[in-house]
C-alpha cells in the first residue's frame, strides 16, 4: 500500500507502535511544524489501511480511525511497513486496546473483566499467508507481554480464527453471548486473573457488612487473602487471660480490633473530618486535657460506637476482675498518653462485668470521646454513687432513655441515667456568674433537681442553667 509522501521518513522500524499522539514511537519531530505534518500523514495512513481491513472483513463503517484512535487512552496500533527504495509501503496493521467486558467462564458463570483485546487485524492481500502476519503478532505480544490466550478477539473472522488456530493452538472457545470470542485458558492465566481481581473489588460496597467487616470480595482468591488478613489480626494474649464464657479470647479482640480498623479506614464522604461536636466539648471539658488529643485523633468517636454495640453483642461473657486487670496490663497503651478528663484518683472503674473490660479498654487506651462516660461507677469525693449499680446508655439498651449529665466547674463529669421520658438534660451545676467555687453536695448530681425547673423551664429551682436534648444515634 503506498501513499503520495515518503513514509520511511516517518517509520524508521519495520513495525512501529503508535498510541494517541499518533505518532510513533520513538519518533523525534524537529520542530512543532514537523510533529503536526507528521501525525497528519500517520492519521491519513491509519484512515486509509482502516478502510481496507474493513472491506477486507466486508464491513460498513472501519473498525479503526485516527479519530478512535486519538480520542482513546488504551488503545494501541502496531503498524507493519517496508522500506521498498522508494517512499516505503504499509503492509498491515494490529489495533489492541482494553476493555471491560462481562464474559462467561467454564461454568457459565458471569465475571466481569478488564481484558486486552486484538480490536482489528489487518495484513494486505498481496502479502497474506506469507508470514507477516504472524511477525506482527509477536511482535505485539512480546511488548505488550501478553500471551495468546488472555486476549478476547472482537468479532473474530474466519481467517483470523484459523490463524490463532494455527499459530496459537487457540480452538476451543468458551460460548459468548457478546461478539467476543475468549479462548480457553482465558481464566486460567496468572494475568487474567489479576483482573478479575481488580475489577472484583469494584463490588465492594458501603453496605452494613462491608462498614463493619470491611471490603467484601466476590472470587475466592480474595476470600482466601481476607481470611488470612484476619488471622494476622490476632493478639498475642495467653489463653488464662479471660475466663467464663469466653472460649476464645483472640476471636473476642479480633472482631473488636476489625471493626475499629474497618471504621478508622472509612473512605469518601464517610471518612471526611468532621466538626468538633460542642456537646462533646462540654461533657469533656476540652480545654483541661490537651495532652489527650494525639490519642483522640486515632480514636473518633464512630469508633466509640463500634464498642457499644460489640458489647452489646457479648452479653454472655463473664470476666473476673483479677484477669480484666491482667489483660488491661496486656493491652495496655503506654499511659503517658492517655489523659482522661477525671483525675487518676477518681477513675477507680470497678470491673464488675465485661462491659467494663471494654470501656476501659476503649477509654484507656483510646480515650475516645463520645459515650466514653461509664463513670457511673466513678467514685467522687462527697458523692453518692453506687459502684455496683451498673447503667446502661441507650445504644447499649436499645431503649429511649433519659441522660444526665452534670458538667461541674471543677473538671469533675458524671453521667447519669434515669428511665424517663425520652430526652436527656444537661445541668451546668453553678448558675451564671456563681464564682467556680460554690459548688456543694445538695447541688451536685441530684437528678430530680432537673425537675424543678422555673417558670422559664430554662433554670432549675436551685437557679442551675439547664439544657434539653434529644439523643440522636446519628450523633
Ligand atoms: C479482530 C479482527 O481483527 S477480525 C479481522 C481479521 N482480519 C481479516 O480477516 C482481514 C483479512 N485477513 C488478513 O488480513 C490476514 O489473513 C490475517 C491478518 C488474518 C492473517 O495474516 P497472514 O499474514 O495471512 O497470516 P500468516 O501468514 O502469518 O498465517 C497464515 C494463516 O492464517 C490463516 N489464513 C490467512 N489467510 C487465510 C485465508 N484467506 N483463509 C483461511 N485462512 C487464512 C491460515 O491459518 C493461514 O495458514 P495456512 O496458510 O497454513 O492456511
Amino acid at each position: 500500500m503506498e501513499f503520495r509522501f515518503d513514509i520511511t521518513k516517518i517509520f524508521k522500524e519495520n513495525i512501529s507502535r503508535i498510541g494517541n499522539s499518533l505518532l510513533p514511537n520513538g519518533f523525534i519531530a524537529s520542530d512543532r511544524r514537523c510533529a503536526l505534518d507528521t501525525t497528519a500523514y500517520v492519521a491519513e495512513i491509519i484512515n486509509t489501511v482502516g478502510q481496507a481491513s474493513a472491506a477486507a472483513q466486508g464491513l460498513n463503517h472501519p473498525v479503526t480511525t485516527s479519530d478512535r484512535l486519538r480520542n482513546s487512552d488504551d488503545q494501541v496500533i502496531y503498524l507493519m511497513t517496508e522500506n521498498n527504495g522508494r517512499s516505503g509501503l504499509v503492509l498491515g496493521l494490529l489495533k489492541i486496546g482494553r476493555k471491560s467486558l462481562y464474559v462467561f467462564d467454564q461454568n457459565g458463570d458471569t465475571r466481569h473483566v478488564n481484558a486486552p483485546c486484538v480490536l482489528d487485524f489487518y495484513i494486505h492481500e498481496l502479502r497474506q499467508r506469507a508470514g507477516l502476519g504472524k511477525v506482527l503478532f509477536e511482535y505485539m505480544l512480546e511488548q505488550e507481554n501478553f500471551t495468546p490466550e488472555e486476549l478476547a478477539i472482537d468479532r473474530p473472522s474466519e481467517k483470523l480464527l484459523s490463524f490463532l488456530r494455527k499459530h496459537y493452538g487457540l480452538s476451543t472457545k468458551i460460548p459468548q453471548m457478546n461478539n467476543f470470542v475468549i479462548f480457553d485458558g482465558f481464566f486460567g492465566s496468572q494475568k487474567s486473573a489479576r483482573d478479575l481481581h481488580r475489577t472484583s473489588q469494584t463490588y465492594v460496597t458501603t453496605s452494613p457488612n462491608s462498614i463493619l467487616f470491611g471490603p467484601q470480595y466476590l472470587n475466592a482468591e480474595n476470600k482466601r487473602r481476607q481470611s488470612h488478613v484476619r488471622s494476622n489480626h490476632d493478639l498475642p494474649l495467653g489463653n488464662n487471660q479471660i475466663n467464663g464464657n469466653i472460649t476464645n479470647k483472640n476471636c473476642f479482640y479480633n472482631n473488636l480490633l476489625i471493626r475499629i480498623s474497618a471504621k478508622l479506614n472509612n473512605v469518601g464522604r464517610y471518612g471526611a473530618p468532621r466538626p468538633q461536636c460542642s456537646l462533646n466539648q462540654i461533657i469533656h471539658n476540652k480545654e483541661t486535657s490537651v495532652e489527650a488529643e494525639p490519642t483522640r485523633k486515632l480514636m473518633n468517636d464512630t469508633t466509640a460506637d463500634i464498642i457499644k454495640s460489640f458489647v452489646e453483642q457479648t452479653d454472655n461473657l463473664s470476666v473476673s476482675e483479677k484477669n480484666v486487670q491482667d489483660t488491661k496490663q496486656e493491652v495496655d497503651e503506654p499511659s503517658d498518653l492517655i489523659t482522661s478528663p477525671i483525675s487518676s484518683s477518681q477513675h477507680d472503674v470497678k470491673f464488675s462485668d465485661d462491659r467494663n473490660l471494654v470501656d476501659s479498654f476503649a477509654s484507656d487506651n483510646y480515650n475516645y470521646n463520645e459515650s466514653s462516660f461509664e463513670t457511673f461507677d466513678t467514685q467522687h469525693e462527697g458523692d453518692h454513687v453506687d459502684s455496683n449499680k451498673f447503667r446502661y446508655n441507650k445504644r447499649q439498651t436499645g431503649k429511649k432513655n433519659v441522660s444526665s449529665i452534670v458538667v461541674g466547674s471543677d473538671e469533675k463529669i458524671e453521667f447519669n441515667q434515669i428511665s424517663d421520658d425520652g430526652f436527656g438534660v444537661v445541668k451546668i451545676n453553678r448558675p451564671f456568674g456563681v464564682p467556680a467555687s460554690y459548688r456543694t453536695h445538695e447541688h451536685s448530681y441530684d437528678n430530680d433537681s432537673v425537675h424543678s425547673r422555673d417558670s422559664e423551664n430554662t433554670h432549675t429551682a436551685d437557679g442551675f442553667f439547664d439544657l434539653k436534648f434529644y439523643s440522636h444515634p446519628l450523633w
